[in-house]
């Protein structure tokens, strides 16, 4: 069984001692609730996968473990087999002994429009929120992060990042809990959160950004990325039914609209660093996610829309940071 108790043992002499009052409960809740269905085949795969410490780990320039030199064809033949039982791989790429992961998304795409802008990650302590299977989480740690801490309610995310943990270094800094961000309690402590690809999924987006505030240190900061509208601060699309045939959108902010969300969450110095038509190159079907992709969401007489009509998926990056200690906004 996936346990965190590496996780509350490394967290019990840092800032986020306060959580081991509350989170091993809700892990536990998350155990129980998992014992059937899926999981338990999934550990089975991450139960096999036993293999030397890799001879070589970059995750400064893109997520790349092991040379490729130290199983033979028979044993990464085998360890890719294992891998894809975890399909669909949707954040990524991995480089693992040789293996290219070529994921749905080529989440380096984001990452490298992203953290440009970022006060430089050494030696903070970060949260990312809607971490996904945890890619972004593994540049941040190549970037200098003194701990990583990532949360996603999925488990199949779970246990791919689990997958990818095992075949590094089980003792990194660097844990996904799975968990929903409304479930954490406010901490105060994270040097740095990111929400990126998550706020549209909430049906509350401004307590979205109360609930990421609750978890930063003042003075700490928010990268925020997120699908937006054109439109002056009063403009938010709301979709009807489906935007890209997802049925969990529900606030499709301008860009102008959620700097003034921010303001009014008490955020300071909120900026729009990035704005990004998300592109068929950046998003589509590889063999490590064989269902449908963007291409599939889009109007196929005019890419410029989706199938519902709405205008095609463009993201924006916002910077923002905590102005003062956690307290109600009424
Ligand atoms: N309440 C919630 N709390 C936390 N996570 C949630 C919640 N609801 C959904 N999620 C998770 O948020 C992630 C959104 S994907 C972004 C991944 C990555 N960040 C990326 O930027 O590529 C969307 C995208 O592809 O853009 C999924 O993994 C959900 O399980």
């Amino acid at each position: 069984m996936i346990n965190f108790s590496s996780f509350y043992q490394q967290i019990s002499d840092s800032n986020l001692q306060y959580w081991l009052e509350t989170i091993p409960a809700l892990l536990g809740d998350w155990q129980r609730a998992h014992k059937h269905g899926n999981l338990p085949k999934w550990e089975k795969i991450l139960n096999k996968l036993n293999y030397p410490a890799p001879d070589h780990l970059d995750l400064q320039n893109n997520v790349t473990i092991g040379t490729g030199n130290q199983l033979s064809n028979g044993e990464k033949e085998k360890l890719e087999n294992l891998l894809q039982l975890l399909h669909p791989w949707r954040k990524g790429p991995f480089h693992i002994h040789g293996i290219h992961i070529d994921t749905e998304w080529r989440s380096d795409w984001k990452w490298d429009r992203v953290s440009p802008h970022i006060s430089p990650l050494k030696n903070r302590t970060v949260l990312d929120v809607g971490c996904g299977s945890g890619y972004h989480m593994w540049r941040m740690l190549g970037a200098g992060a003194k701990r990583v801490v990532g949360i996603d309610p999925s488990t199949l995310f779970l246990c791919q990042f689990e997958a990818i943990k095992r075949l590094t270094d089980p003792d990194l800094p660097i844990h996904l809990l799975p968990l929903g961000i409304q479930e954490l309690p406010p901490l105060d402590a994270f040097d740095t959160v990111f929400s990126m690809g998550v706020l549209y999924h909430r049906r509350s987006p401004i307590d979205h950004l109360l609930q990421l505030r609750d978890q930063l240190r003042t003075g700490g900061e928010l990268v925020l990325e997120t699908l937006v509208v054109d439109g002056d601060e009063n403009t938010v699309l709301v979709p009807d039914d489906r935007y890209g045939k997802m049925n969990n959108v529900w606030f499709l902010p301008s860009v102008k609209a959620l700097v003034k969300w921010l303001e009014k969450c008490d955020f300071i110095d909120v900026r729009c660093v990035d704005e990004d038509l998300t592109s068929l190159a950046e998003q589509r079907r590889t063999s490590w996610m064989r269902n449908e992709s963007l291409v599939d969401y889009l109007d196929p007489n005019d890419i410029t829309k989706t199938v519902e009509g709405y205008p095609a998926p463009k993201r924006a990056t916002i910077i923002a940071i905590k102005n003062e200690p956690n307290h109600d906004l009424v």
